[in-house]
């Protein structure tokens, strides 16, 4: 296993992203969000756009970052996360160690996801974190040459169960299968208990993003539960 992997088995990975739109976009506020995930003992960052992905590294460089590049294009609308080699090497050039893409097996902009994958292998020699939505895509990303995999994008298409929390069977399941790469547990985990359940589930690493760096949404949460 790749020594950057090693040292995240068990730890906490934080999603430090903010949309345009959202109250906390800019890279700044990206950048104090990640200190304050350091601090409060996390092993790594997940982080989206080049210049967030810069401001990160300077402000936090001792942490692995696990970079992306959300990014629509016309006519392949659904696959946005990495969709294409000119994000990933844009990502990698940003300072990423580890390149997240869309997995899926739905229909990219430039080819099939492996060829995606063995492209950013080949020009970036960065390592690759699938995200996926079914233990199919989690399969055919490894068969590829993916170094990781992580259930990101379970509950965000057809080809997987809709449901509030994380799904945790998908990580069981490809946790019984005793993956040859690190499996990574990610999407609405809202708690410590979530993550804690994610890990005894049979994940490598949790990846938490919203419950800890959306305001908005944990604070829905709160007075959801008041009314
Ligand atoms: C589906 C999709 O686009 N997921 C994105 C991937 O980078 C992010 O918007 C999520 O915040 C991230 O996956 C962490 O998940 P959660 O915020 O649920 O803890």
């Amino acid at each position: 296993m790749d020594k950057i992997f090693e040292s995240l088995q068990g730890g906490l990975i934080v999603s430090c992203q903010a949309l345009e739109g959202e109250p906390l976009f800019g890279s700044e506020i990206m950048a104090k969000l990640a200190r304050a995930a350091k601090l409060g003992g996390a092993v790594g960052i997940r982080a989206n756009t080049p210049v967030d992905i810069a401001a990160i590294k300077a402000e936090v460089p001792e942490l692995p970052l696990f970079g992306l590049w959300k990014v629509v294009v016309p006519g392949f609308d659904e696959v946005y996360i990495t969709p294409r080699l000119r994000e990933a090497v844009a990502v990698a050039e940003a300072g990423a160690e580890i390149i997240a893409i869309d997995a899926t097996l739905r229909p990219h902009p430039e080819g099939t996801t492996a060829e995606l994958i063995q492209a950013i292998k080949h020009t970036t020699g960065r390592l690759v974190l699938a995200d996926i939505d079914n233990e199919a895509a989690a399969l055919a990303a490894i068969e590829a040459g993916a170094d990781a995999i992580s259930t990101t994008l379970s509950g965000y298409t057809p080809d997987s169960p809709q449901f509030p929390g994380p799904d945790l069977e998908l990580v069981a399941r490809l946790a019984a299968r005793k993956l040859p790469v690190p499996l990574f547990a990610e999407g609405r985990i809202h708690s410590p208990e979530d993550a804690r359940a994610a890990l005894d589930a049979g994940a490598f690493a949790v990846i938490v993003g919203g419950a800890i760096t959306r305001p908005a949404q944990i604070t829905e949460r709160f007075a959801r539960a008041l009314r």
